[in-house]
């Protein structure tokens, strides 16, 4: 949905992809060398994490400044507000702007511990490396043989289910290179 509506964004990872991978499927080292791409996707899960809230539960009581938490209490930390506070990201937290990322995560956030998409800490997500390649390998196929927009039925209301999903889908006009 984002590279539909940010055609600019949508031809410069198209451009890196063509480049990178020259009509072959994408391999290890190519997706390694996607960065125009992978901006793209840090900047995607960062406004729309898929799991919105990590929690954890207080094994001991603890206390963070003047708060205290009673070893039981289960915390949730609600994801969306760190990665769109303004305090953090800078005036254009709620744009999409991968430009944001060109060096890395820790030159996109004041505290970059508080981008967390896949989790954070012993219990970080599993599958975050092979999503990562997932996706890349997804987009760039896609990227490669269409160019897409988005269709004038599409409604933005992102959901809360199990995970957030667009609540009445993503209908995009494609069409083939
Ligand atoms: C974009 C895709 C994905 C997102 C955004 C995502 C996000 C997350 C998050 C936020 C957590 C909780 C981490 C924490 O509490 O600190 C998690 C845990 C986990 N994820 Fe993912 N995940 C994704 C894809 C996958 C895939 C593809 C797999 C498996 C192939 C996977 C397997 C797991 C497992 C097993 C855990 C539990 C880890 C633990 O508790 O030790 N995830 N994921």
């Amino acid at each position: 949905m984002l590279l539909a509506v940010n055609q600019d964004w949508q031809e410069r990872v198209r451009a890196e992809v063509l480049q990178v991978c020259q009509g072959r499927i994408p391999d290890g080292d190519m997706l390694n060398k996607m960065k125009q791409l992978t901006m793209v996707i840090h900047e995607t899960l960062r406004l729309y994490p898929p799991a919105t809230v990590v929690s954890r539960e207080a094994l001991q009581d603890l206390k963070f400044g003047n708060l205290t938490v009673p070893k039981g209490v289960n915390i949730w930390i609600n994801m969306v507000s760190l990665h769109t506070d303004a305090k953090l990201w800078g005036p254009d937290a709620y744009k999409f702007n991968p430009d944001r990322f060109a060096n890395g995560v820790s030159g996109a956030c004041k505290f970059p511990g508080v981008y967390m998409p896949f989790g954070v800490g012993t219990r970080v997500c599993i599958g975050q490396n092979f999503a990562m390649a997932e996706l890349k390998i997804i987009l760039a196929l896609i990227l490669s043989k269409f160019s897409f927009s988005l269709s004038s039925k599409y409604i933005h209301k992102p959901c809360l289910t199990l995970v957030l999903e667009p609540e009445y889908g993503v209908e995009l006009l494609m069409k083939k290179l």
